[in-house]
């Protein structure tokens, strides 16, 4: 079995902390035991690529245990828990010596390079053929089989121009290399695989983006876009890993802190109402009249990131969005101003730009915490070099909030792999009583119990007394 973490030691470890997480994840258990007799994944080859932490261990283990071959990388170079890793490649019946697991190429702290390396070796089985399912987070194993199909049918890799970010770059030069090794192997990987589920709201755009001009390959399912999944992850998963983000890479007292929220979104709602139950002074930005509306109802001051860069203690940016602070605004904040991202990409905070500043000193205070020092002698403190935090520089969401985003991808895994007849090329999202389910699963274990319809009020509001309950348009 080929795979590449950090320490194969630390399996005990993370089986311990999968043993724990299963009893916090409800709705895996439950689909776990749901199918498992019938295994609707047997033949079902599945590269994931989503961020490898304990989570994401019991998710795994899941796909397994209802019939699929599963290889794994995160989608994030630092946001892998290197005891998940181990405990996943050893497996329940392995040893560190003799590992019976999956194949997981991941470590905290891989470069670009060894990134996309790990990205490619994971979407090939040692017979040289491809996966027939993707599980994707933001896009990125998407987006290299559609590059690469792409250039083989071009017959050329373009070259990176000096205005492309750097990890452009090393994607190109990870297709030239592949292509050069097998000629046609992405065209033949895009050919074999049914389709892809995707975890995140970036993603979930990327793939929009796809279908509107034509060029996705095969058909997707918007996990994101479940509500059990967006309106809980998203938000409640959020407003409980910002905290723990900034806890543990700086300490600071985030009470009576002057705190900057970009975007007002789900992951922003969450971030919000975490920093000002920590007892911050919350300032919203928004592009968006509505949800901008949505933060001043919701106590919050609404105004523009200059406006108040120079007298803010902490930044999040949590838009999707790129270029949100920029080099200028971070050189007129105050001194140790503490400037973070929990979107997806690293894009949100102009990092190139503030590693150009003449002069400018970067001082590592802890993996993952650096204080980037100006010619005038201030300071501010940028966590996870600019990517996601709270994977970053903590452990991201808890089990509970992870379970209803991970039931929901079984549940896609299985529609897709299984009535792929059913869904030609397009982008889809899982039906209501569906969502309903995943929602229900998790129920018991926070002691809630529903009140039924009788049927006269069903009738009344013309749904059935088992759901759906509300039509596809309603917004929660
Ligand atoms: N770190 C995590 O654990 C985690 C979890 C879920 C989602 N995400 C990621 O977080 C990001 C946001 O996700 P979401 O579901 O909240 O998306 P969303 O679309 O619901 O919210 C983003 C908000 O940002 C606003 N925005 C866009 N550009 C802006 C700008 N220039 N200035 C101010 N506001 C701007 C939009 O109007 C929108 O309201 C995505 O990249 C998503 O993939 C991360
Ligand atoms: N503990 C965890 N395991 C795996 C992934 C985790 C996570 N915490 C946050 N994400 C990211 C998700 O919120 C993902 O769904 C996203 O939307 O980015």
């Amino acid at each position: 079995m080929d795979y590449k973490v950090a320490d194969l030691s630390l399996a005990d470890f993370g089986r311990r902390e999968i043993r724990l997480a299963e009893h916090e994840m409800p709705g895996l258990m439950a689909v776990r035991e749901e199918y498992s007799a019938a295994k609707p994944l047997r033949g079902a080859k599945i590269m994931g690529s989503l961020h490898m932490t304990i989570q994401t261990a019991v998710l795994i283990e899941t796909l397994v245990e209802l019939g699929a071959d599963v290889r794994w990388v995160s989608c994030n170079i630092f946001s892998t828990q290197d005891h998940a890793a181990a405990a996943i490649v050893v497996g329940k019946d392995g040893t560190a010596e003799d590992p019976k697991g999956v194949p997981v190429f991941a470590w905290k702290g891989e470069t670009l390079e060894e990134y996309w390396w790990c990205t490619d070796q994971a979407l090939q089985w040692p017979d040289g053929s491809g996966p027939n399912m993707i599980l994707d987070d933001g896009g990125d194993a998407t987006l290299l089989v559609h590059k690469g199909a792409e250039y083989e049918k071009a017959g050329a890799v373009p070259q990176a121009t000096e205005d492309d970010p750097e990890e452009w770059g090393i994607i190109l030069e990870t297709l030239r290399r592949t292509i050069a090794e097998k000629p046609g192997r992405w065209t033949e990987t895009a050919a074999g695989i049914k389709g892809v589920t995707e975890e995140t709201t970036t993603g979930v755009h990327r793939l929009y983006e796809m279908a509107k001009a034509g060029t996705l390959a095969f058909p997707a399912i918007n996990v994101n876009d479940s509500v059990t999944k967006s309106k809980f992850d998203n938000k409640y998963g959020c407003r409980h890993s910002v905290i723990d983000g900034l806890n543990r890479a700086t300490d600071v007292l985030i009470g009576g802190k002057v705190a900057v929220v970009c975007g007002y979104g789900d992951v922003g709602k969450g971030c919000a109402e975490a920093l000002k139950g920590q007892g911050a002074r919350v300032i919203v930005t928004e592009i968006d009249p509505i949800c901008a509306l949505q933060a001043a109802m919701d106590g919050f001051q609404v105004t523009t990131l200059d406006d108040v860069v120079d007298i803010a203690d902490i930044f999040v940016t949590t838009t999707g969005n790129f270029n949100i602070i920029s080099a200028a605004q971070m050189s007129r904040m105050k001194h140790q101003a503490i400037v973070s991202n929990i979107g997806h990409f690293d894009n949100e905070i102009d990092m190139a730009g503030l590693a150009k500043i003449e002069g400018i000193e970067k001082i590592e205070i802890k993996p993952q915490v650096h204080e980037w020092r100006f010619p005038d002698g201030h300071s501010i403190i940028v966590l996870a070099e600019g990517r996601l935090m709270n994977l970053g520089c903590a452990t991201g969401h808890p089990s509970f909030v992870m379970s209803n985003s991970f039931t929901n991808q079984v549940i896609a895994q299985i529609e897709l792999f299984t009535k792929t007849e059913e869904y030609p090329v397009g982008v889809y999202v899982l039906p209501k009583h569906l969502d309903e389910k995943v929602a229900r699963l998790h129920l018991d274990a926070l002691g809630v119990k529903l009140t039924t319809l009788t049927k006269e009020q069903a009738a009344y509001i013309g749904v059935h007394v088992e759901g759906p309950y509300k039509p596809d348009h309603y917004r929660y």
